[in-house]
């Protein structure tokens, strides 16, 4: 699809084809195309980015914040994630019930996301319970990103003063505003203190992305980075490592209430890994792999086992981490894989042309043709409709995990492909699965009907419709947990 400005704005082309997708991405990485200031400006507040970078530059980030997204971060991510489960029902008053009516899974998904991106990316400690009144602002920071997130393109369009107008909403939004940005000053500020310290070995030996981009802020040379572009990476792993996951959870448990024989399937895989002996089991290095699955070490009888087949992860070699490579991915994996591709956080990519650039269209009828296309003509893949592709994928509506069993990842495209795909898709999944395998392994989950008469189609068409952010999701999803 082509759009042209008449009056403004420069021209663009859309693609829903995979192979054209693919040829963007590509050509991305020649230069040919690239993401510009005015493609990248939602993302660009607080400050430059991995995400808004091209060439070199994108290169140098990268190469700063890797070596953090390693087998270790992810062990720490599948622990965290088991103790936040325990936190956060012994903290809901869920852990005495047998049955608890719930309004919206929302808030607890995106609570658990950002204490596990804030304490396994940030190494900031974050309870569960956390107190509204932090840095005098009566808001968490949960709910502020949350506004800040859907309040983005109005922030980018309207003048600074319009937000302290006596209007509630409006002053919401500053409060929301103001909320995440001392949030990232107090990040900031705390680490650079602590590294001044005495502690200053044992932090500089953790390697979370903060501590990372941290060292290389106080560094010199080609891997070093400004206070802006820290502040600017640091707002974006906030949203990007955070957000996108929570509504990726919100998404899954919304199907998985609908389809209740895909959670079913999910459920038995997750008992089948439940070990006899029921200790912890972390972090285990077999030869070049490394292997781990956890248990609740408190409750012996929900206990998942690293001898299980199905939810081991699995490292190829040591700093290259796949869950579950040599291994059939675990359905619960392949869940949320599907939800992310029915319901995408990310709604498109878009990169502009810097010189004459020729994509080839796909064949459809047999006459695939070259476009041509100029210098400046924004290319955007519209991933809701690659992904709702009926050529690429039949039955487009359908939730069904199996369709990708035996698939490779790059096909999923969820995550986008090649060396520019994201950094934090291993720390999704791996946080996504331990959320899952550990709420349904104790919970049967079902859908709360608005009125006797309404239909699993109805709910559908009324929870999972889009709810708008700066990255895409369903709306609040009413569930019903009774006890397994
Ligand atoms: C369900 C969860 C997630 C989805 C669907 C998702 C999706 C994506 C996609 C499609 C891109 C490519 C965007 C583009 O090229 O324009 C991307 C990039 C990125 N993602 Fe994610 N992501 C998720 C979770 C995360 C997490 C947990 C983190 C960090 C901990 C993260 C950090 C990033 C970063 C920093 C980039 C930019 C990478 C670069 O340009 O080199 N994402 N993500």
């Amino acid at each position: 699809m082509s759009v042209l400005g008449y009056l403004s704005s420069q021209p663009a082309v859309y693609t829903i084809s995979m192979d054209v997708a693919k040829q963007v991405l590509a050509l991305s990485l020649k230069s040919q195309l690239e993401k510009t200031e005015d493609s990248t400006s939602f993302i660009r507040f607080w400050g430059r980015n991995l995400f808004t970078e091209n060439g070199t530059e994108w290169s140098r980030h990268r190469r700063i914040m890797n070596p953090a997204f390693s087998p270790e971060t992810y062990a720490l991510v599948w622990d965290e994630a088991t103790s936040m489960y325990r936190e956060m029902v012994d903290a809901e008053g869920w852990a005495a019930k047998d049955e608890v009516t719930i309004p919206a899974m929302n808030p607890f998904s995106s609570k658990f996301t950002l204490i596990i991106i804030s304490r396994c990316g940030f190494g900031q400690p974050m309870p569960w319970k956390i107190a509204p009144n932090e840095n005098g602002i009566q808001m968490t920071l949960s709910e502020a990103i949350g506004i800040v997130s859907r309040s983005t393109i109005a922030r980018l369009v309207t003048p600074r003063w319009v937000y302290r107008l006596p209007i509630r909403r409006l002053r919401n939004i500053e409060t929301a505003w103001k909320r995440v940005d001392a949030e990232l000053k107090h990040l900031v500020a705390s680490p650079r203190a602590e590294m001044a310290s005495a502690k200053e070995r044992t932090a500089s030996e953790r390697k979370d992305v903060f501590r990372l981009m941290i060292r290389a802020s106080n560094g010199e040379g080609t891997l070093s980075m400004s206070d802006e572009e820290l502040a600017g990476n640091m707002y974006l792993l906030l949203m990007a490592g955070h957000e996108s996951t929570a509504r990726t959870l919100d998404a899954v448990i919304g199907f998985l209430v609908l389809y209740e024989d895909i959670q079913e399937e999910v459920y038995n895989e997750i008992r089948s890994a439940i070990s006899e002996d029921g200790k912890l089991v972390r972090a285990s290095t077999r030869g070049h792999r490394v292997t781990f699955a956890s248990t609740f070490a408190e409750a012996p009888h929900n206990s998942i086992s690293r001898s299980s087949p199905r939810l081991r992860l699995v490292s190829s070699r040591p700093r290259v981490f796949s869950v579950s490579r040599f291994l059939p991915r675990p359905c619960a994996q392949l869940c949320l894989m599907i939800a992310m591709r029915l319901e995408a956080a990310a709604p498109s990519m878009s990169r502009d042309t810097q010189h004459t650039v020729v994509l080839q269209t796909d064949a459809e009828d047999g006459h695939g043709r070259q476009l041509v296309l100029e210098p400046g003509v924004r290319v955007a893949v519209d991933l809701v409709g690659l992904y709702y592709n009926p050529r690429q994928f039949p039955d487009p509506e359908e939730f069904r995990p199996a369709r990708w069993y035996g698939v490779s990842d790059n096909d999923m495209t969820v995550f986008s492909f090649g060396p520019r795909a994201c950094i934090g898709r291993r720390f999704a999944v791996t946080e996504g699965v331990a959320y899952l395998a550990h709420l349904l392994l104790d919970w049967k989950v079902t859908v709360v009907l608005k009125h006797p008469g309404e239909t699993k189609a109805q709910w559908r068409a009324r929870v999972m419709r889009v709810d708008d952010g700066l990255t895409l999701g369903v709306g609040s999803v009413p569930v019903r947990l009774t006890r397994r």
